[in-house]
């Protein structure tokens, strides 16, 4: 039997830091979105009790260090007949981006193994599970627009976002969360808090709003490491999108248009300057389903 998982990427909306919490994690607040970027997962029975993890990309790991196999170690633990497991990534996701996609990939590995493995486990129970492998994975297991509060864990799903395109830049750079948030001094903070605004413009369906309420605390911070992020986003909202932030820990910069010839153009104009750029939709939840083969 093989099951087969759609995991795609996501986009922060918005991204306040709270305060540093005494486990060494960062209280936050973010507005998330799933983008029509993803991975395909593909997980086939095994004769043995062995996990397996094949990608497409030779320089992801492929033992216990990819975000995937540890997914299925956690769940393995739940079942009773401790089974086995193929998986195959087929990664489409920019690695180290700020696009979420080790996180959605071990989601996808839990959905697909809840089926697979006929465990029925509940949300409440897979929410645990998946806050020890990474803060982003427990948003991924349904992922669409959503608030995300606590370290990652708490989830309120959110009206979608209006009608628009979504234009993603991601340089030559890789940017690791962990140092991001080592050199973050949050009282030297200055940025506003986006993420209350984010919530009322989608709860109002006003797109006009929401352009003018994105944001990302951690800018400034990836910003400082990296100053030419700073001309890529300057350039996205000189070329005519809006709402252009940050996506989470950075490099990605992202932009919004209404309209798909306008974001044609801007893609291109900003083919030249930065080494991967997408132009997609934003995804809304139902559009993360799972196939039996
Ligand atoms: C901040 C976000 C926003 O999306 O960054 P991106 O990874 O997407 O860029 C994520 O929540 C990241 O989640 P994830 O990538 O799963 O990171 P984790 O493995 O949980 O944490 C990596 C490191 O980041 C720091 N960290 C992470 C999340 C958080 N709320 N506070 C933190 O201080 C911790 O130092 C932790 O050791
Ligand atoms: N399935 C996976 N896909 C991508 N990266 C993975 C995966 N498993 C482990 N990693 C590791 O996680 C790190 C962060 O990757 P990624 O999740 O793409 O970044 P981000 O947190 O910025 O979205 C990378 O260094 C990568 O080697």
């Amino acid at each position: 039997m093989e099951i087969q998982e759609i995991a795609p990427a996501k986009i922060n909306l918005a991204q306040d830091i709270l305060f540093k919490r005494d486990d060494a994690y960062h209280e936050v607040q973010m507005v998330m979105a799933s983008v029509d970027l993803s991975d395909y997962i593909s997980l086939v029975e095994r004769g043995d009790d062995e996990i397996r993890v094949e990608t497409s990309q030779a320089f992801l790991p492929d033992d216990k260090r990819n975000h995937a196999y540890q997914a299925a170690k956690l769940m393995q633990a739940q079942s009773k007949h401790k089974a086995g497991v193929n998986i195959y990534i087929e990664k489409n996701i920019p690695v180290a981006a700020g696009l979420g996609g080790g996180s959605t990939d071990a989601a996808a590995v839990m959905r697909g193994l809840n089926k697979l493995w006929n465990l029925n486990l509940s949300q409440d129970t897979l929410v645990p599970l998946a806050n020890q492998i990474g803060s982003d994975v427990p948003y991924s297991l349904n992922g669409g627009t959503a608030l995300v509060e606590g370290r990652g864990e708490i989830i309120s799903q959110l009206p979608a976002i209006p009608y628009c395109w979504v234009i993603l830049a991601k340089p030559a750079i890789s940017v690791s969360t962990r140092k991001i948030f080592q050199r973050l001094r949050v009282e030297e903070l200055d940025a506003p808090f986006n993420a209350s605004n984010v919530v009322e413009a989608l709860k109002k369906g006003d797109y006009s709003a929401l352009m003018v309420a994105t944001g990302n605390a951690l800018e400034s911070v990836t910003f400082s490491v990296h100053p030419e992020l700073a001309s890529l986003k300057a350039k996205m909202q000189k070329f005519g999108a809006q709402g252009v932030t940050m996506s989470g820990t950075g490099p990605t910069i992202i932009g919004f248009v209404k309209n798909q010839k306008k974001g044609k153009r801007i893609y291109n104009a900003l083919k030249g300057f930065c080494d991967e750029v997408y132009l997609v939709r934003t995804q809304s939840q139902q559009f993360i389903r799972s196939t039996r083969v």
